[in-house]
């Protein structure tokens, strides 16, 4: 699941891209470049307007870059000023870049890279929309345990179904944090073959999503930093 990030070559096509910036108005040019699943990169530059509030971030176009050239989710950008040095995305294109990355896309920064949940922490997000109207294609969580969403934990792991090797799981009450808090299955997962569907299953349900894998290994597939107890994060 770990793809190998080239920071140096993201780096020199988010300056190239920085190089093409329509920018007459604010001389702040600013260029982006990112890894997407598939491998591929993309690339955007910024666009200001004689209006100015029309402006279009370099985000804003490696993020249309990205679905003009076949979608998918982004994992790594970088994003530079004229200096070349990493730039912070703004607000509105932290929310953008949240929506086609999520929580785990890493930002270059210094002396680390970010991932997107340190930048836009308690995101609201497609999940945000399910919980409430239901309208996006998101596990939906059934009405009787909206109360419960954002407690508990989602326990994810292999399974066979038909001779099949599928992904399942289970939404716990117990978040695992006091002694005599409620215990319980919520709700019995659904099978998938992927299991970056059972994450998107279990974080649409509570930030505490633990994956145990065929070997018995735990790994955190949930928000924020992993808990000392389980310190490997799945994906990594
Ligand atoms: O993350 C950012 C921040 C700013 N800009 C652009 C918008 C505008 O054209 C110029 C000055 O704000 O920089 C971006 O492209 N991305």
């Amino acid at each position: 699941m770990t793809m190998d990030i080239d920071w140096a070559a993201l780096r020199a096509a988010a300056i190239d891209a920085m190089r093409r910036a329509y920018a007459p108005y604010s001389n702040f040019p600013v260029g982006a470049a990112a890894l997407v699943d598939d491998g591929r990169m993309v690339v955007g530059c910024n666009v200001e307007n004689a209006s100015y509030g029309v402006t279009l971030c370099a985000e804003c176009g490696l993020v249309s870059a990205l679905h003009a050239s076949g979608g998918g989710k982004l994992i790594a950008m970088s994003c530079v000023g004229a200096t070349g040095e990493p730039l912070m995305p703004c607000g509105r294109c932290r929310q953008l870049l949240w929506e086609h990355g999520g929580p785990e896309c890493l930002i270059e920064a210094e002396p680390v890279p970010l991932r997107m949940a340190e930048l836009l922490p308690h995101a609201f997000g497609p999940a945000d929309l399910e919980a409430i109207a239901g309208t996006t294609k998101l596990p939906a969580v059934p009405e009787e345990l909206a109360v419960w969403r954002g407690r508990g934990t989602v326990f994810l792991h292999p399974d066979v179904a038909g001779g099949q090797q599928v992904w399942t799981g289970y939404w716990e009450r117990s978040a695992g944090d006091s002694d005599g808090a409620p215990t319980g299955v919520l709700e019995e997962a659904p099978s998938w073959a992927d299991p970056a569907d059972a994450v998107t299953w279990g974080q649409a349900r509570t930030p505490r999503v633990v994956v145990v894998d065929a070997a018995g290994s735990i790994f955190w597939a949930g928000e924020g930093e992993p808990p000392l107890e389980i310190p490997l994060r799945w994906g990594d």
